[in-house]
């Protein structure tokens, strides 16, 4: 193949799917979290220069043509394509909601080429297409939305040849605006693990925040973890979908609401140590900690009958377990070893969750990257 046919076939961007093990969501409240990427899920970006800018309509996730308004409804068409037999009727509109990723897409051009001319950061002037795919499940609390516009932003950076320009710790933020201009509610966690990959400690404090703009993110060895293990359910059809009132209650200052952010962002940093120190115990007792403080703040309509379930069902064969994310899918860990992972798997299949051991990703910087993160 000739240099001008591979550079006219552009290159392709991943980022993986995340499981916050401790701390979240206080990252969303000025807290701390621990966070890691894993390799069982991921989203792709690619990039190929053209006369014009396009964002190409995924064939699935952004359809828009039916044949007619019965199929629109029930999205037959689209079940039959991935394999979904007729008489189960999933619809994507129903389950999946309007959006695919093309609006993520285009909020990370716009904040990428604002966050340029703001920084007098000089671009080329040249075009491109941009199309995903994504096997992030949706609403499952695995970053699925982050990771598209992660992976996007990164073609960005090495299209336009600005990797040394925009530093490493501020491009969560740029992820982050890219979904608040959608009216995205998240925080920074999903962002920084899938910029950093790997396993990152993270510390969101308003003192750092205010001072240098970002928080101050530690990569950490993934083998400090150890075997985790991921559920979810194939069609998570009742998960919580009632509005939360916890952002508003801590706004206002509730004092139930702030002490409890504050003692789910210190799991975080009781986390680090117990990880150093290689405390499966410990981990157990901290995740599970993690859960019940969320379950108590957000209340049982909100997290989703199903969510509790799947936290439950881990339990009782005495996993530790919490969310990975605001729920859909679950991590656990078993402190007594490979017989009781044998029983979690049991567990969970008569209860009908898929159940798989997680391979955790390892980091993505590249050693310019490494040595150019700030030591404070
Ligand atoms: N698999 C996907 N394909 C296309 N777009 C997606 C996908 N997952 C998420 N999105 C986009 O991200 C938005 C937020 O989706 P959500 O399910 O809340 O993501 P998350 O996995 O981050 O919780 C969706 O409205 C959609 O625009
Ligand atoms: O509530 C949480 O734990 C997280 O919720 C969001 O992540 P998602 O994967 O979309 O559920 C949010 O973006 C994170 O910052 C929260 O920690
Ligand atoms: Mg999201």
């Amino acid at each position: 193949m000739t240099a001008a046919t591979k550079a006219e076939m552009g290159f392709e961007r991943h980022a993986y799917a995340r499981v916050g093990l401790l701390g979240n969501p206080s990252d969303v409240y000025n807290g701390k979290a621990l966070s890691f990427t894993i390799t069982d899920f991921s989203a792709t970006v690619r990039l190929r220069p053209s006369p014009e800018l396009l964002i190409q309509p995924h064939p699935h996730h952004d359809l828009v043509a039916f044949p007619s308004l019965p199929h629109l409804r029930e999205d037959y068409h689209c079940c039959l394509k991935i394999g979904v037999p007729k008489h189960v009727e999933v619809s994507r509109l129903q389950n999946e909601g309007y959006y695919g990723g093309v609006r993520l897409l285009m909020a990370i051009c716009k904040v990428f080429y604002n966050h340029c001319i703001q920084n007098n950061i000089s671009l080329k002037a040249e075009n491109f297409t941009l199309s995903y795919d994504t096997n992030i499940p949706r609403q499952a609390g695995l970053s699925g939305s982050s990771a598209i516009a992660c992976a996007a932003l990164n073609c960005l950076l090495d299209f336009y040849d600005v990797r040394h320009l925009i530093k490493v710790e501020l491009r969560p933020n740029l992820i982050l605006d890219a979904e608040k201009e959608l009216g995205i509610v998240a925080g920074l966690q999903d962002r920084v693990a899938q910029v950093y990959g790997g396993l990152v400690y993270m510390d969101f404090s308003q003192e750092h925040m205010d001072k240098l703009g970002h928080g101050i993110y530690r990569p950490l060895d993934v083998n400090l973890l150890p075997p985790l293990y991921l559920i979810y359910a194939e069609n998570p059809s009742d998960s919580g979908k009632v509005h939360s009132s916890v952002r508003q209650r801590w706004l206002n200052g509730d004092e139930f609401i702030i002490s409890c952010m504050k003692e789910v962002a210190q799991l975080a940093l009781d986390g680090h140590r117990a990880l150093l120190q290689k405390d499966c115990t410990e981990l157990a007792r901290l995740m599970n900690r993690n859960f019940d403080l969320r379950r108590e703040m957000f209340g049982d309509d909100v997290l989703g009958s199903v969510n509790i379930k799947m936290v439950e069902v881990a339990r009782s064969v005495g996993a530790s377990s919490k969310f990975t994310g605001s729920g859909g899918a679950v991590v656990a860990l078993c402190p007594d070893g490979e017989a009781q992972a044998e029983l979690l798997h049991k567990a969970c299949q008569e209860a009908g969750f898929v159940v798989q051991k997680i391979k955790v990703a390892p980091s993505v910087l590249s050693d310019e990257e490494l040595t150019s993160l700030s030591t404070c």
